[in-house]
């Protein structure tokens, strides 16, 4: 069974369509990049596959299952979700990383967490800075760490590293790609169409709306 499965998805505002009959399945352990020109609903369809939206028609599915037939936070828990702009909130960076923690009223997995920093470089000293002295790729780097404390299944990024310099962006790409090797199912939309070629199995191209490919990359 695959991991995702869009079913003929729609998504149209009261003036556009900007998703048309967008149908594909995701299996576990791809790595799948999205490409496509500006406009094109690269943003759109992730955020439907993380249930921050939800299609005019159509269904989308998590292990077989409707995503309306699950309680949000079962979805939320196993779709990680990670923008350009990453969202972090005045405090430290363990205030932070605790939040997922927080508003389940468990204890932070400082195991977890340390496996996380390990994988993007960054040493325990972290926990105690101040987000607002952190540099972009830094937080861009902590928000991806609190997008995985709890391994979702399935994470979803959009142009995580399109506005950070080379080494900061190879540094993610790298995280990236072990992360997919540990098991985790990835959609990454972005720009670098080469790049999504190289760590990607499969290439998704979106136009106007419309899947106009979706195709395995052959190394
Ligand atoms: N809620 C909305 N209301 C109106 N228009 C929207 C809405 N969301 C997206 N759009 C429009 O739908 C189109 C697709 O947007 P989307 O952000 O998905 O494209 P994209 O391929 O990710 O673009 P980019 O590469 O520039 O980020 C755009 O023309 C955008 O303006």
């Amino acid at each position: 069974m695959p991991l995702l499965e869009f079913k003929k998805l729609n998504y149209r505002t009261q003036d556009r369509e900007i998703l048309r009959n967008i149908s594909l399945d995701v299996e576990a352990g791809d790595f799948i990049s999205i490409v496509g020109p500006s406009g094109s609903g690269k943003s759109t369809l992730l955020k439907l596959a993380s249930h921050l939206i939800s299609p005019s028609s159509g269904d989308m599915l998590f292990k077989g299952k409707n995503y309306l037939d699950y309680p949000p936070g079962d979805l939320r828990k196993n779709i990680g979700y990670c923008f350009q702009t990453p969202h972090l909130f005045t405090g430290t960076v363990l205030d932070n990383l605790a939040f997922p923690y927080d508003i389940r009223h468990t204890k932070p997995d400082l195991a977890r967490i340390h496996a996380l920093l390990d994988l993007f470089h960054m040493s325990r000293g972290y926990l105690s800075r101040e987000v607002h002295a952190l540099s972009g790729g830094e937080k861009q780097r902590i928000a991806l760490v609190r997008t995985m404390v709890f391994m979702p299944e399935v994470l979803l990024l959009d142009e995580v590293t399109s506005a950070l310099d080379r080494d900061n962006a190879a540094l993610i790409e790298k995280a990236m790609v072990d992360l997919n090797a540990q098991g985790t199912t990835i959609l990454s939309v972005t720009h670098k169409i080469h790049q999504g070629k190289h760590y990607a199995n499969k290439l998704l191209t979106l136009d106007q709306g419309k899947l106009v490919s979706f195709q395995e990359v052959l190394q």
